[in-house]
């Protein structure tokens, strides 16, 4: 039985996949496994039960993925899941961040009591009027499964659409319209654009990303929009910037209290992805994840270990080990197999960055004795019987 722990709510679609193998907990601590949304994970001790964690959804800044590579946890999450939800809300509030919607609308709740109130609407609307999107630069900072769909998306409503991922995967690169231009620098987005959009992962080197020097760069006036994470922009700088009018508008799905209620500023409550879709896909994905790793030992989509595909097992064992990338590692599991006489019809050993992982068939049921032998090779960092 596999004892699974929800940090947050995922939608049921996806629990629904769980099978008689599985029941719900109510304690991280008890968990073979653990799905999650943006609870953060960076202050709960691992147990040692834990042999997986699906983040339903993108970013993983809220789980410590090296902590948990460490301790032999597969941390999964579910690219382009909520890409689509991501997109509509960025062309939303990208046409409301190009008028003053949000000021009219709330002006004319102001004057609900008024008798006369169509007749001060055609007098006072010109304070909220604003400027059309048709042909006016966008800058798309990271080209991944949101940005690209941004990118395109926004092309088609008549903007001109500059895009800069110096790492951008083929399979992004395929999907991105031929009408997109290719900025060869930040800097280039920063000097040419009207607007700014984000969709780059939170790391070191993206942190704080949008500050004081880069907004000197920037056209006035300009608008920016941050659906990927709250500390890719430093908020002093940025209500600096929107009170001299450097940055026209800054919309953001992450509000905080330097930025909550600063003139300009659009706060959304973190609802890129909470949409009945892009939650439903995220779970889904999550969950088939979660359940390929604990019943076959296969990984796909992780972020701290490297992918493997071994299929359904039709050997009599099959034994998974999670390990460093260091030397002499295959050849130490495979004599431990040979002294006791096992043969190993198929093996696969993957590796990414530090971690590597190796899952071997063999032709007799793996047993906690063997499992043990593996476990006291100087490397390995997690065992697992699978049959
Ligand atoms: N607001 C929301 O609800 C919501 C929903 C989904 C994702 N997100 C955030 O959006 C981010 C992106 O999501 P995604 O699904 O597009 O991820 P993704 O991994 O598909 O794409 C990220 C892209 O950023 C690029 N990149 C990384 N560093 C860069 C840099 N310094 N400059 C330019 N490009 C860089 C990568 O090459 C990649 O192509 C997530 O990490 C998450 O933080 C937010
Ligand atoms: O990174 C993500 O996928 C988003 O920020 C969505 O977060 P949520 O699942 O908490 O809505």
């Amino acid at each position: 039985m596999f004892k699974i722990n929800c940090l947050n709510p995922v939608a049921n679609v996806g629990l629904n996949l769980f099978t008689k193998h599985y029941e719900m907990v109510d304690q991280f601590n008890d968990a073979n496994a653990v799905l999650v949304r943006s609870s953060s994970v960076h202050e709960l001790e691992l147990p040692h039960s834990l042999d997986a964690i699906a983040r339903a959804g993108a970013g993983v800044n809220n789980i410590p993925l090296e902590k948990c590579a460490e301790n032999g946890v597969v941390v999964f999450n579910t690219p382009g899941a909520n890409a689509n939800g991501v997109k509509e809300i960025v062309i939303a509030t990208l046409i409301i961040a190009s008028r003053d919607i949000f000021g009219g609308v709330n002006w004319v709740n102001s004057c609900k009591e008024d008798p006369e109130v169509a007749k001060l609407v055609e007098k006072n609307k010109s304070k909220f009027a604003g400027t059309e999107i048709k042909g006016k630069k966008l800058g798309v900072i990271g080209l991944g499964a949101i940005g690209v769909l941004v990118a395109n998306a926004l092309n088609k409503l008549d903007m001109e659409v500059y895009g800069f991922d110096p790492f951008i995967s083929v399979d992004a690169a395929w999907k991105l319209s031929k009408f997109i231009k290719q900025a060869k620098s930040l800097e280039e987005i920063y000097r040419e654009c009207d607007f700014i959009t984000v969709h780059v992962p939170l790391t070191d080197s993206t942190k704080g990303m949008f500050n004081k020097e880069t907004f000197e760069m920037m056209k006035d006036g300009v608008k920016i929009l941050n659906f990927s994470r709250d500390s890719l922009v430093i908020d002093e700088d940025i209500v600096e910037a929107l009170k001299s009018g450097k940055v026209g508008r800054y919309v953001t799905d992450f509000p905080n209290p330097k930025v909550c209620g600063v003139e300009g500023v659009i706060t959304v409550p973190h609802l890129g992805a909470s949409t009945s879709e892009s939650e439903d896909n995220c779970a889904i994905m999550a969950v088939k994840q979660l359940m390929d790793y604990l019943e076959n030992g296969n990984i796909k989509n992780s972020v701290n270990y490297p992918n493997c595909d071994m299929g359904v097992c039709n050997q009599a064992g099959r034994i998974a080990i999670n390990h460093r990338n260091i030397p002499n590692m295959l050849s130490q599991f495979t004599s431990t197999f040979a002294k006791e006489n096992i043969n190993i019809p198929d093996m696969i050993n993957k590796s990414k960055g530090k971690y590597a992982y190796t899952v071997l068939d063999i032709e007799s049921p793996s047993t906690p004795e063997l499992a043990k032998k593996i476990r006291e090779i100087d490397g390995v960092l997690k065992v697992r019987i699978i049959k």
